[in-house]
Order: structure tokens, then C-alpha cells, then sequence
């Protein structure tokens, strides 16, 4: 069977290939595992990182895969969204399965959906329906975020951001991304509120994270190479001007809880959003966000 449903998640298998996959858990609607081939053809490989001590039992985020960010990136800065934790509460609600969009040769897609609860209510009083959709191809994995105001026309519009919070399996001290030469950057490593406003302008045609690496990038090409000696994977993205690159090494990583020993050496967070500034959604509205990763040696 291409779709499963289990307990707590969903699993995509690819209808042709054996071995490729893709798990969803219900709770964040979080990605937790896409494997796929080598373009060579090799036996499919695990592509994103999840620490081993992840909670997947919904007591907290899963630390891994991609937790999808919205309404607020961060610490949230609107204030429509001051009652609203870190990252928002996408990532920590219980999705609901929708149906199996796709299942054919190519390739396999679900649809995962998110309503407001009382408790989200609570913290953002906003008529939305979110729509994930999730399809598995031969060597890609594709997300697609769908924002909608179900307010009538009458209701006011709201603002939010939305980031896929990719952690892509990799040898952190050896991987390279392109192209970020001359886009502007907030280094959230700064210490002072001040230097973490101030944007900087990358002067890098690979950008590296040896070190520790919190970089917000605006307006950033929309498609990026991650590329390290032995693999590659190239986001292709649309509708998410901006870009995250993160990788807490040793010095912050290791104060992460639920990180194992080491994790930080293992993935680079490369995380597409809309996060510098907000989308405005007018009644009847639908936002639609994308990535496509493919693997790419
Ligand atoms: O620990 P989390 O809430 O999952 O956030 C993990 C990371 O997410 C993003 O990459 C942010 O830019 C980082 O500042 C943050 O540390």
C-alpha cells in the first residue's frame, strides 16, 4: 500500500520504488524520515536527521525533520502574535489526515489539515484553514503549506510567517551552500539586539557553518545547492523569499536538551520561509508556499 495510516503517523511508500518513503507524523504534520536513491541508483538512504532524542510522542517539537513554522517565526515580534511560543504552534498541534491526493507511477501525496482549536484560539483568534501536502517522488520530497482566511469579508486580515525547518542530513564541517554570495543576512548569533538588526552582506560563494550559524537571509535566489563530498541536495523553492541557515555546533548544541551527543555534526538546518517582514491575508485568501528537495548525486 503506497499510504498507511498508523497510530500516530502516515507513511508514503513509493508505489514502483522499493525502500523510498516518507513519515508524517500527525503531530506538527512533521516530516520525520524521507528516504530516496542515489541518482545512481543505490539503495534508498535516510535524508533528514533526527536527533535520537527527539520526543515523537507530541510532549515537544520534534527536534528533526521539518517541523513546519507558522504563524511566527522565532521569537514572535508581531504583536498579533505575542501569546504565541517560539516558531508558533503549527509544529506542536495534531494534524488531521485529509486524503491520498495522489498515487500513481510517479509518485505517491497526501493531505494533511489544520482547523483553530479552542486552545489556539486562545493565542491567535484568526478564521484559518491550513492545508499540508506532502508528495514523494523517485528522488524527491515535496511540501506544500496552504494558508486560507475563512473569514467573511467582514473579518479583518491577518499577518503571519511560514518557514519548512528543514534538517537535512549531512555532514555539517564539510557542507557547502550556493548560491548566497551577495544576498543580506541578520546573524542571529550577534549579541546585542542591535548588531542582530543590523543586516550584513554575505561574501561567500559556499556558505559554510564550521561555526556556530544562525543566519536569517532576505530575499534570498529561492533555489539552493547544499553539496558535500559525497552527496548533494538541491530546495527549490516558491513563494518563500527568504532563507534560514542554522547549525548550533558544539557551543550551542550541546545546551540543546533533546539533541544527542554530537547531532550538530550530523545535519544543517536550510530552512526556505517568509520570515523578514509578514504576509498580509485578506478574507477568502489562500497563501500557498512550496519547497522540492531533490537529491541530486
Ligand atoms: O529550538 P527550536 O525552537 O526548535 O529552534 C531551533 C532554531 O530554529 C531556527 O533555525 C532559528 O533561526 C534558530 O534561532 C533556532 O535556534
Amino acid at each position: 500500500m503506497p499510504v498507511t495510516q498508523k497510530g500516530d503517523r502516515v507513511v508514503l511508500q513509493h508505489p514502483k520504488l522499493q525502500g523510498a518513503s516518507a513519515e508524517i507524523l500527525y503531530y506538527g504534520a512533521t516530516v520525520i524520515s524521507w528516504k530516496a536513491p542515489s541518482v545512481s541508483g543505490s539503495e534508498p538512504a535516510e535524508r533528514l536527521f533526527v536527533s535520537g532524542k527527539a520526543a515523537l510522542d507530541g510532549s515537544k517539537p520534534v527536534r528533526g525533520g521539518i517541523p513546519v513554522v507558522f504563524p511566527a517565526f522565532g521569537a514572535p515580534t508581531h504583536p498579533d502574535h505575542a501569546k504565541l511560543s517560539q516558531h508558533g504552534f503549527a509544529r506542536n498541534n495534531i494534524w488531521a489526515y485529509e486524503s491520498t491526493v495522489m498515487d500513481n507511477e510517479a509518485g505517491v501525496s497526501v493531505k494533511l489539515t489544520l482547523d483553530p482549536t479552542d486552545a489556539i484560539k486562545a493565542r491567535f483568534d484568526h478564521p484559518f484553514h491550513l492545508e499540508y501536502i506532502v508528495t514523494l517522488a523517485e528522488h524527491q520530497l515535496t511540501t506544500d503549506f496552504h494558508v486560507k482566511h475563512t473569514g467573511l469579508s467582514t473579518t479583518p486580515p491577518f499577518e503571519f510567517q511560514a518557514l519548512f525547518h528543514n534538517y537535512i542530513r549531512a555532514p555539517a564541517n564539510d557542507v557547502h551552500i550556493t548560491p548566497l554570495k551577495g544576498v543580506s543576512y541578520y546573524d542571529k548569533t550577534e549579541a546585542t539586539e542591535e548588531a542582530r538588526a543590523t543586516p550584513k552582506v554575505e561574501s561567500r560563494e559556499g556558505v559554510d557553518v564550521k561555526k556556530f550559524t544562525d543566519f536569517v537571509y532576505e530575499n534570498a535566489p529561492g533555489k539552493y545547492d547544499i553539496v558535500w563530498p559525497s552527496g548533494a541536495i538541491e530546495i527549490r523553492t516558491s513563494n518563500l523569499k527568504d532563507v534560514v541557515v542554522w547549525n548550533p555546533q558544539q557551543e550551542t548544541g550541546s545546551k540543546i536538551a533533546d539533541m544527542e551527543e554530537g547531532g550538530w555534526e550530523r545535519y544543517v538546518c536550510v530552512e526556505p520561509g517568509y520570515v523578514c517582514g509578514f504576509v498580509k491575508l485578506e478574507p477568502g485568501q489562500t497563501w500557498r508556499g512550496q519547497q522540492v528537495l531533490t537529491v541530486k548525486v
